[in-house]
């Protein structure tokens, strides 16, 4: 190394919806996983928030990519130019020289070792030179600020965009786990699907994450109701402009059938536990983590239905983030990272 070479510490949450970096503690990147390239050339031009708006409004001669699909790198080389240039984003008095990165990068924990060695290549091409895995569930645990090395168990359910990820963690360690790929995205095409066929409307996924946001539910009778919606668009036979007014209540049947996928994969990680961790974890609750544990009235379906205590993570898309970056500080005591 040259002698103005310097060590940048990053952690990365790389999502299928969002990616967040920390470094020196703090979130410098939060941007939707976007990027945008010109179609002839390959050439990058844009990342994250603005890729975003270019969305569903691209020219001839731009596409945009989501390098991640279900949790895991889809597009290689949308993937690296994403991370580097998400890194580049970072604020840095240093601007003359390029730091060496060491970096935490969080995987699913279902990940295979074909995908885990693509996160690794991605990483390392985008500048990594020491580079740490650590599985999703620990780092939402951490970031809940659950004792992960205790002898007790706990259950973290972490519905992101892509996947939706179950673990049971005791010891350092992850028990058991299941990783099913139905999740945020999913309930988003729901909604898609459902309003072209009973009103008629086109809509983007872009609208109907803002649907979801707004009016998605997953109880037909909430106490704290949203008002009502109202999305516009095409009619679907005719082009001609309408405007629709949706409840939550609708929302809530149109994202019935995948919010009882999840249920029953939470049902079958429960049945899969060991007595004694099942004991600690009804004894604690289960935690949802990911932006999905914010959908309204999933925490009170969940405990109602399961008769376990559900809690909601604090800033629950920021839970994996937090552990992730947590991780970054105890690289030497954590055992349970990939190296
Ligand atoms: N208020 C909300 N209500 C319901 N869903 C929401 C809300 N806010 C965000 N989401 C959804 O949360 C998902 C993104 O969550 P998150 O950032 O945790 O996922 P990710 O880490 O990018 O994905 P993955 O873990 O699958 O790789 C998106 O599908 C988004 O639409």
């Amino acid at each position: 190394m040259g002698l103005f070479s310097f060590t940048q510490e990053i952690a990365i949450d790389l999502g299928t919806a969002n990616t967040i970096i920390i470094h020196n503690d703090k979130i410098v990147v939060d941007e939707p996983s976007v990027v945008a390239l010109d179609k002839r050339t390959d050439k990058l031009i844009a990342i994250g928030e603005k890729a975003r708006q270019m969305q569903g409004k691209e020219n001839e001669g731009i596409r945009t990519v989501r390098p991640l699909r279900d949790g895991v790198i889809a597009d290689f080389y949308a993937a690296e130019l994403m991370i580097r240039g998400m890194i580049k984003m970072i604020p840095t008095k240093n601007h003359l020289f390029s730091p060496t990165l060491k970096m935490v990068v969080c995987i699913p924990s279902g990940s295979t070792e074909v995908e885990i060695r693509a996160v690794r290549d991605s990483s390392e091409h985008a500048g990594g030179r020491e580079v740490y895995m650590i599985y999703e569930p620990m780092a939402a645990a951490i970031g809940i600020g659950i004792d992960v090395e205790a002898p007790n168990g706990c259950m973290i359910v972490d519905i992101g965009g892509g996947t939706t990820e179950i673990a049971v963690i005791s010891l350092g360690g992850i028990v058991s786990n299941k990783s099913i790929r139905i999740a945020g995205d999913d309930l988003t095409l729901d909604i898609v699907e459902y309003m072209g066929r009973m009103h008629n409307i086109k809509v983007g996924e872009r609208t109907a994450e803002l649907i979801k946001i707004n009016v998605g539910a997953a109880l037909t009778d909430l106490e704290d109701a949203p008002e009502d919606y109202i999305v516009h668009g095409p009619n679907r036979m005719t082009a001609l402009p309408m405007q629709v007014p949706v409840s939550y209540q609708e929302i809530a049947h149109c994202l019935e059938k995948s919010i009882s996928k999840i249920e029953a994969a939470i049902l079958s990680a429960l049945e899969q536990t060991p007595p004694e961790l099942y004991a600690d974890i009804v004894q604690k609750g289960i935690y949802l983590a990911g932006g999905g544990a914010l959908l309204r009235g999933l925490d009170k379906r969940l405990t109602d239905k399961l008769n376990i205590q559900f809690h909601i993570a604090d800033d629950p898309l920021r839970a994996v983030a937090r552990g992730t970056g947590i991780a970054l500080k105890n690289v030497d005591k954590f055992s349970f990272l990939i190296r």
